[in-house]
């Protein structure tokens, strides 16, 4: 399972949690504006704007799993099994494959606006990219400063919803975890009142007594609307470093602790790694499942007129600063 947030404070973040058993190597990539896109379709395209974000690089294409773009795009792709229903190709439509969906959007839109305009036109074909990598049945974050939607690829074609909340996680779709939310409207940050009875005498015994009732599971359900609650009241700092700190907070709060799901192949779910985007100065920051220190790569230190991936290997063993 998998989870996406955006958050605002001073800047605008945006992130997920990969929760899976398996890792693809997947490496924060770059891709600058030269680097050529020849999509299935035909298209070649030779400029676009600039990415960085995590994507599995095979034969010099960069499969991204998350990206942003450098006018502060951003989209995320997140397991959507059962439901995701590929299409043949459209004569008239934007034929996109599922794995050329993030460049295409974050090659091609500055905005959510321009993404919802592009999306009109545009199905997702079921074809694969080798032999050996099946079709990702997923579906999609899309935001920016102003907006979040959510893309689900349905037997009629794209299934565009708007996205208040500002989260994503798995099944069911996403009009489910909307209407779910209002079975929590009465959750609380505060310290509750007595609304049982006016006729007994009851009282908080501890802080944190408003939230009782938040699902404290892993279900995507579950995921979505403790991802909700938290993001909805983590204070908005204004500075970077506790700004990056709040968002990763809530990410760990919808982490998968190794070994506490069990997939139906027997195999342990787990956070592999957990990502916040600063959309506004470019920097992309992970931690892995057995590296809690934070890493950042900047997307603007990049030649970002170049035609080449610039990869950058993941940290994956735990990073100790030792005090005395
Ligand atoms: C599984 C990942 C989403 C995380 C998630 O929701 N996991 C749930 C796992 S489970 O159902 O509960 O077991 C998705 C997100 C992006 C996906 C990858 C990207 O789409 C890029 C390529 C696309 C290829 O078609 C398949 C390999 C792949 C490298 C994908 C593998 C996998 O499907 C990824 C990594």
């Amino acid at each position: 399972m998998c989870t996406a947030v955006t958050y605002e404070g001073v800047d605008f973040y945006f992130g997920r949690n990969l929760d899976l058993d398996v890792s693809f190597n997947e490496q924060v990539t770059i891709t600058p504006r030269q680097f050529e896109f020849r999509f299935r379709n035909g298209e070649v395209i030779k400029s676009h704007w600039a990415m960085i974000g995590m994507a599995a690089v095979i034969d010099d294409y960069p499969l991204y799993y998350d990206a942003m773009n450098e006018k502060g795009l951003c989209m995320a792709g997140l397991n959507f099994p059962g439901n995701a229903c590929y299409l043949s190709r459209k004569e008239g439509m934007k034929n996109i494959t599922p794995f050329e969906f993030i460049p295409f959007i974050l090659g091609s839109c500055s905005s959510v606006e321009e993404a919802v305009d592009v999306l009109k036109s545009t199905i997702l074909i079921n074809e694969t990219f080798n032999d050996f990598l099946p079709l990702a049945p997923l579906h999609w974050i899309i935001s920016d400063q102003k907006h979040s939607i959510v893309v689900e690829p349905m037997p009629l074609g794209l299934k565009v919803f708007d996205n208040p909340v500002g989260v994503l996680t798995n099944n069911p779709t996403f009009d489910y975890h909307l209407t779910n939310l209002n079975n929590f409207l009465n959750l609380t940050s505060s310290p509750p009142i007595n609304r049982f009875s006016g006729k007994m005498n009851l009282s908080a015994s501890s802080i944190g007594m408003g939230s009782i009732g938040l699902p404290g599971d892993l279900s995507s359900p579950s995921r979505f609307v403790r991802a909700a609650f938290t993001k909805a009241n983590a204070t908005e700092e204004t500075d970077e470093g506790l700004e990056v700190a709040q968002f990763f907070h809530i990410l760990d709060s919808v982490a998968f602790t190794k070994g506490c799901a069990i997939n139906e192949a027997g195999k342990e779910e787990l956070t592999i790694y957990s990502a916040c985007m600063n959309t506004q100065k470019g920097i992309y920051y992970y931690k892995t499942y057995a590296n809690n220190q934070l890493n950042a790569v900047y997307l603007k230190r990049a030649n970002l007129d170049g035609s080449i991936l610039k990869t950058y290997e993941l940290i994956t063993s735990q990073q100790i600063r030792e005090i005395n």
